[in-house]
């Protein structure tokens, strides 16, 4: 049998995930952040991304309905109120559709997830099932993404703010808000991973989960830019320019 590694040297392998596989490196990324796409490729970017933001507090229920330790749902519960939000607190569904006004899109269209790829819906769905299936220990590592998010959050308000009209900082809060809300999730879902992590075993689990989020994130990429970008091959149903504009925006 193999010995566990240390935790510095786990959390070293969950790192090196990260910098090997996560959507950073995707070249949509590159081509939003860097000004290249255009405006209907930003707004399919905003439709296909909704699907994501909208599943994420679905996911934690999912998990949160299976943990039976109370301070672990105590930690956790906070993850499902920075989404949907609170009495005090807007929340980070209604900020991004917040995103997809500034960007000319309709937010009653955007929130009815009319128009998202299939292969969007496929990759996120298979996260949300993931959480509900698998062990909690792969639940919290799969998260560990969000290790890597504040960089590619930071590069995109930079990046969007110098390249593109739409952006400005109402349109953009909900990256400034992930800022501030996301070190304390990571903080304490790391910890946690390496704290139950404590087999070989379970160190190869938790990592093939972080690997498996990165192919969920990856993949979304990979299908907004083969329907978008190029070969530019739209799938049945999904979303074409033109359709669920806000009333008054323009098509591109
Ligand atoms: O913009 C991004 O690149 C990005 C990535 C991720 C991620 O790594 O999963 C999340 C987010 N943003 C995000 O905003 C967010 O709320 C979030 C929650 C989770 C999760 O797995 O629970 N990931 C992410």
């Amino acid at each position: 049998m193999t010995d566990a590694l240390s935790r510095a040297d786990f959390e070293a392998r969950l790192r090196r995930i990260g910098a090997e596989r996560y959507h950073d490196l995707h070249p949509f990324h590159h081509r939003l952040h860097g000004g290249d796409c255009s405006p209907d490729e930003v707004r399919a970017w905003v439709i296909n991304r909704y699907y994501y933001q909208h599943s994420i507090p679905m996911k934690d229920a999912a998990f949160m309905s299976r943990v039976e330790d109370p301070d672990l749902r105590r930690a956790w519960r906070s993850r499902i109120e920075d989404h949907d939000g609170t009495e005090t607190n807007e929340g980070g569904i209604r900020r991004w559709l917040r995103l997809a006004e500034a960007v000319g899109l309709d937010r009653d269209y955007v929130a009815s997830c009319e128009g998202v790829l299939p292969a969007t819906r496929f990759a996120v769905d298979a996260y949300v099932r993931f959480v509900r299936d698998k062990s909690l220990l792969e639940a919290v590592a799969a998260s560990l993404t969000e290790l890597f998010a504040p960089k590619i959050h930071a590069s995109r308000i930079e990046g969007l703010l110098q390249n593109y009209a739409f952006a400005d900082d109402a349109a953009l809060s909900y990256f400034r808000n992930r800022l501030k809300e996301a070190p304390k999730d990571v903080a304490f879902g790391l910890a946690w991973v390496l704290d139950h992590a404590d087999t070989a075993e379970k160190q190869d689990h938790a990592a093939r989960a972080l690997i498996f989020k990165t192919d969920v994130l990856w993949s979304q990429l990979d299908a907004l830019w083969g329907a978008y970008v190029d070969p530019a091959r739209i799938p049945p149903g999904a979303w074409r320019p033109g359709e669920g504009l806000a009333p008054g925006a323009e098509a591109a």
